[in-house]
This record gives C-alpha cells, structure tokens and sequence, in this order.
C-alpha cells in the first residue's frame, strides 16, 4: 500500500507536485496517468525516498521509504530502462544489488529466469538493447521479492513482444496480491493493463476511478448518418428527442443513440440513407478533453501528440 497526503514538490517558484493525496491498494494494478509533465516521475521519485517532498509525505506500508529498514524486499521500482553500470554483466549487477540487501544468491537465479535473461545473464548489460535493459531493470526491481512494485513508462521503446510481456507481468504480480503502481502518458496502454486510474495534470489530481467509470464518463460515442435527406432526418431524430449535430463532413451525428434505434426511425420515416455507423471518441482523445484544462495539445501530422505546457515564461 503506497499512500500519499497532500505530497507537494516545488522546484523554486514552480509547482510540480501539488497537493496530491491518494492511496494505492495491492491486488491489482493502477494506472498513473498523466501528460507528459504532469509530475507523474517526480511523485514517484518522492514514493523511493529519491526526491524530498517541499510539504506533505508518501508513505510506504506506513511508512516514509527513509525509515523502511531493508526497502528492496519492500518496494521494488523500475525507473529508468538503463540505470544500470554499463560495464557490468547482468548477473553482475544483479548480484551487486542483492548482496547490499542481504538477498540470496540463488533469489539472482529466479529473477534472470522471471525476466527471460538466463541466456545474456553473462553478457556486459552496456551492450543490452532497450528492451533487454528494461527486463534488467524489472529483474533488479523484483529483486527483494516486494509487495510493491512502481513502473514509469515501461513499456517506452519496447517491441510488440515486450510490450506484451509487460503488461502480462504486471497483471500476474497484481494477481499474487502486491501492489502494482505504472506510470504511462498513454491511456491506451493503461486502458489494457490497468484496473485502477489516478490521473495527474500540472501536478493535481484530476481522477480516483476506475478504468471502466473513466472511459464510460470521458468518451463520447455518436451514431453517424449519411442521407441525401438531411432535413428530415434530424426532423425524424429531433422528434425522437435525440440529440443531432452536423459533422465536418456534412454528414448527421445521432448523439448517444444506438444504432438499432436510428435504424428503426429509418425504417419507420421511409427515408433513404448510405451510411449508418456508431463511432467512439478514441480513449487518447477521452484523456486529451478530460485534461485539456492542465495542458495545451497540438496534434503532429503522424498521429502523435505532442503538447506546449504552460510554463511560467509561456515557452
Ligand atoms: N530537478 C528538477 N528541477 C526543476 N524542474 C524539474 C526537475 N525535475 C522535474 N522538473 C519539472 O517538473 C515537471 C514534471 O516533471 P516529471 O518528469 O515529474 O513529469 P512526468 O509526468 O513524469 O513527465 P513525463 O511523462 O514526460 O516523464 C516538468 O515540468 C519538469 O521539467
């Protein structure tokens, strides 16, 4: 259980983190998420005793990371894919770790075997791809065998195996019982892996909820309507009490009505169509309205998004 009261960090006159209390529960897994800024690193920072809090405190099963005594069995975190000395081999690495937490050697074992790294557990970790990096860092955070387990962006440059692997995991550690806490700018990825959400923009909590309470209050789905008789049928809709709006396209958008419904209005007024389709705002678009008010979004031309923060200078 991770458990944060009015957490804050400032860093001279900027608010990064501001006044954020929640709490984390084991069993499952919870989603942090957040544009790219939010203050989703620097909270975690703050949860491994990395960072100082400026006012208000994170607890880790009661207590402040400072005071846990042996803090690798208690909480494990992957922060960074390549936060390992280069020049050491992964078991290496490993075996350093465990050695200053008074883990067992044959706990190294278990853990290249967890993280499919038996066959390069001899090879320098400095040569590892992003991919293998990011196995050595969940290996090094599973280390301790912990009842929490913190993840920023863990799935950031992996390959489609990888990803897949990840979220598998984090679903597997969750079913054991610990306490699963994952950092993501991404909706669609938590969408996939996680139960709970807790939503940060320019360091405020924006959310407590649950994945499905989100998406079903942050996205909107419409019925769109394609017809040579436009007037009629948003007569046809209007007196059904469905509310319509008119696309860039031209095209009809039956909002929150289902399409078997619009189909039998159809049927019931004779009047010819060419299109009837049910389309859902996209849940990165759902998380771009629900956190428009913290960041400002430009869209690229591939589909990406990229954001201008509101920054004390405006830059
Ligand atoms: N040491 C520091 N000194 C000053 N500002 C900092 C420092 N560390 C972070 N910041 C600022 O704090 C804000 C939040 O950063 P943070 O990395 O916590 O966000 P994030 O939600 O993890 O973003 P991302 O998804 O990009 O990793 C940013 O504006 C960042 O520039």
């Amino acid at each position: 259980m991770i458990h944060a009261r009015e957490l804050t960090k400032r860093y001279g006159q900027t608010t990064v983190v501001d006044r954020l209390s929640f709490e984390v529960r084991p069993g499952r897994v919870t989603g942090f998420l957040g544009p790219n800024g939010a203050g989703k690193s620097t909270t975690m920072r703050m949860m491994l005793g990395l960072s100082r809090p400026t006012a208000g405190e994170v607890l880790v099963d009661g207590r402040p990371y400072q005071r846990l005594k042996e803090p690798l069995r208690t909480i494990g975190a992957l922060l960074d894919a390549k936060s390992f000395h280069g020049g050491r081999t992964a078991r290496g690495h490993l075996l350093y770790l465990a050695q200053s937490n008074r883990i067992p050697e044959s706990r190294v074992r278990e853990v290249l075997g967890l993280t499919g790294l038996e066959s390069v557990a001899d090879q320098r970790a400095g040569t590892f791809s992003l991919g293998m990096g990011g196995r050595l860092g969940i290996a090094a955070a599973l280390l301790g065998d912990p009842g929490i387990v913190l993840l920023d962006e863990p799935v950031n440059g992996l390959d489609p195996e990888g990803v897949l692997w990840i979220r598998n995991l984090m679903k597997d550690l969750a079913a054991e019982g610990r306490t699963v806490f994952v950092s993501s700018h991404l909706m669609s990825e938590l969408a996939l892996t996680a139960e709970h959400l807790i939503v940060i923009g320019r360091g405020r909590l924006l959310a407590d909820t649950s994945v499905t309470e989100f998406i079903d209050a942050n996205s909107r789905s419409f019925v769109r309507i394609r017809t040579p008789e436009p007037e009629r049928m948003r007569e046809a809709l209007s007196t059904a009490g469905v509310r319509v709006l008119t696309g860039e396209d031209g095209a009809l958008e039956a909002v929150g009505a289902q399409a078997s419904a619009i189909g039998e209005l159809i049927s019931a007024h004779g009047i010819t169509v060419h299109e009837v389709s049910t389309q859902s705002a996209s849940l990165e678009e759902a998380f771009m309205r629900f956190t428009a008010g913290a960041v400002e979004y430009r869209g690229l031309e591939n589909g990406a998004l990229a954001h201008r923060r509101k920054t004390e200078d405006g830059a």
